[in-house]
């Protein structure tokens, strides 16, 4: 399934992380609509190339979500672009694109590339500590970055992030509430197929990252979960 707009469910599998072969496929072949590449910290040429390799083994649609520009490869379906909108240095909001665009403009296919419109609102996950984000938000103030994302930037996707910690499910509602074009990615702490269904009445598509390596079991189960 080549249209992200229609994508309900997808694994976020981290290059830096080990997976066996068996646990691999059983991932790809889970009925998910996309496997996301990608991760804060030890994300490099080498361990990309490796899982992308793997990946494509299966039919399952492969995106790379670029954290840094030594690790972007050509071979994937697509390429996310985050930007964090609650940062509070520019940074990761516009410098570290400039810099890309200036070094990969002339090769980039812009119809294989989505922005993504992060507020990041786990204060102690990698992302948040990286990027120096402003986790203190009132509901209105996600509110605020949502409605930026749609109306003023015309992004693709605003991703409400709390990796490693489960969110807020009334702040997911009130989010999608206010966006009518932009699609709303949920992710973070999403352990049972419970959570997962419950994000999805909210978010147009739920991201699983890590129970991928904590329980397999419970993540292939989020699957059925927000599909049915
Ligand atoms: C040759 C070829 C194929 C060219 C392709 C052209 C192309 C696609 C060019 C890219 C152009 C471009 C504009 C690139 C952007 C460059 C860049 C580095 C932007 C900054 C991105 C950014 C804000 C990164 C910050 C970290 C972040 C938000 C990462 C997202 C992933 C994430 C949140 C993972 C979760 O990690 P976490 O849970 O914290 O970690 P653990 O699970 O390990 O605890
Ligand atoms: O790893 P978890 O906590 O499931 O979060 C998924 C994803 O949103 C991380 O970027
Ligand atoms: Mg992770």
């Amino acid at each position: 399934m080549y249209d992200i707009r229609e994508w309900r469910h997808v694994f976020k599998l981290d290059p830096n992380k080990e997976i066996s072969d068996e646990h691999l496929e059983r991932v790809c072949e889970s009925g998910t609509d996309a496997i996301i590449v990608g991760g804060t910290d030890g994300v490099t040429l080498e361990n990309v190339l490796e899982l992308l390799g793997r990946v494509r083994r299966f039919s399952v649609p492969c995106v790379l979500e670029i954290s840094n520009l030594e690790s972007i490869t050509p071979g994937f379906d697509f390429y996310f672009i985050p930007m964090v909108l609650n940062s509070r240095e520019t940074k990761w909001i516009i410098d570290l694109h400039h810099d890309a665009v200036k070094q990969f403009g002339d090769v980039m296919n812009w119809d294989e590339i989505w922005m993504e419109g992060y507020c990041i609102l786990h204060k102690h996950c990698k992302a948040a500590m990286l990027t120096a984000a402003d986790t203190e938000l009132e509901e209105e103030d996600v509110v605020a970055y949502a409605r930026m994302a749609e109306h003023m930037y015309h992004l693709p996707i605003f991703y409400l992030e709390y990796s490693g910690s489960y969110g807020d499910p009334g702040l997911v509602q009130r989010v999608k509430q206010v966006l009518m074009k932009t699609q709303l990615f949920y992710g973070g702490g999403i352990k049972t197929a419970k959570q997962a269904k419950e994000m999805a009445k909210y978010a147009d598509t739920v991201v699983v990252g890590n129970i991928v390596y904590e329980d397999i079991e419970q993540a292939l189960a989020t699957v059925k979960a927000v599909k049915q």
